[in-house]
């Protein structure tokens, strides 16, 4: 697995940062290897500059980058791409993890460049997260591979198409989890539990039974059943939340559906 550095990051905002941590947690990318493009930087990039790197160099710095993580919004990437044009390496690989934009629509704006597309997850900054990769070259896929295995479960996708699907899985997913858990401390209050104690209930519930998920390496299906006793409260629960037809599984994939649609629009 190699990485070339010097790494140019354009765009050090939720995703940029989430990917900075990560670098940060794993030591496999230093600060002094980055530089960081950012028009408002945040707290993450200012201290990356704090700790040695280049935060906003002038553009005859950016020719030494040999990998370009392009983490800027899907609808801001063109300005981006041209303001870089003529200031980069020819040979410099392009890591977008961008929703939405294609491989032919980076090699049209990034004429000759080797190009990969990654999508992670902001997990990535506790150096677990999770990423779906794609590229045409063996170029692109090392820079990619290089970039995010050391902080992220990877799955590497032949089709580029399914990205479009992995985003919508497991890009867009993390805010799927975050809104059960609120759902389910909200749900904690109205069933007379204090703020605090509803948050800390919902909370602590996701993070042990993520665990489980991954310690056990059990389906889902057979967690289900040593919670759920017949006759239970779980199984009354699960009546509602599960009702065939007009439950969670019709709910996610409808939303799954509506995600993998925004995707392919915002290219
Ligand atoms: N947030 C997430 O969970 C994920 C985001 N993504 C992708 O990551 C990309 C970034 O998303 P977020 O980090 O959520 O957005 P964000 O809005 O938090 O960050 C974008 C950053 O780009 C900077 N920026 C904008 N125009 C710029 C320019 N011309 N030059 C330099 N910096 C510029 C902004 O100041 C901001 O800090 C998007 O394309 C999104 O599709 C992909 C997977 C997950
Ligand atoms: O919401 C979005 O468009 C981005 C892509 C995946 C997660 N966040």
């Amino acid at each position: 697995m190699s990485l070339a550095k010097p790494i140019l990051l354009v765009g050090a905002g939720a995703l940029g940062s989430s990917i900075l941590k990560g670098f940060r947690v794993q030591g496999h990318v230093t600060p002094s290897d980055v530089m960081i493009l950012d028009l408002k930087p945040g707290e993450e990039a200012q201290a990356y500059a704090a700790d040695g790197a280049k935060l906003n160099p002038l553009p005859e710095i950016w020719h030494s980058a040999k990998t370009i993580i392009l983490a800027v919004k899907p609808q801001g990437w063109h300005a981006v791409a041209q303001i870089l044009n003529g200031n980069i390496d020819k040979a410099a690989v392009i890591v977008s993890v961008m929703a939405g934009v294609t491989t032919t629509q980076l090699k049209q704006a990034f004429a000759g460049h080797p190009t990969a597309r990654v999508m992670p997850t902001t997990g990535v900054a506790t150096g677990k997260g999770v990423a779906s990769l794609y590229a045409d070259t063996v170029a692109g896929m090392d820079a990619a591979r290089g970039l995010f295995a050391p902080m992220a479960q990877t799955v590497e996708l032949a089709d580029e198409d399914q990205i479009n699907s992995a985003t919508a899985v497991s890009g867009s997913g993390p805010a799927y989890v975050y809104a059960f858990v609120r759902a389910l401390e909200k749900a904690g209050r109205a069933n007379g539990l204090s703020y605090s104690h509803a948050r800390d209930l919902a909370r602590g519930t996701l993070i042990s039974a993520a665990r489980l998920l991954d310690e056990t390496g059990e389906d889902p299906e057979a967690l289900i059943k040593k919670v759920a006793s017949p006759g239970g409260t779980t199984e009354a629960a699960l009546n509602i939340l599960c009702k065939p037809g007009e439950g969670l599984d019709e709910l996610i994939l409808a939303s799954v559906d509506a995600a993998h649609k925004r995707s392919r629009e915002l290219g």
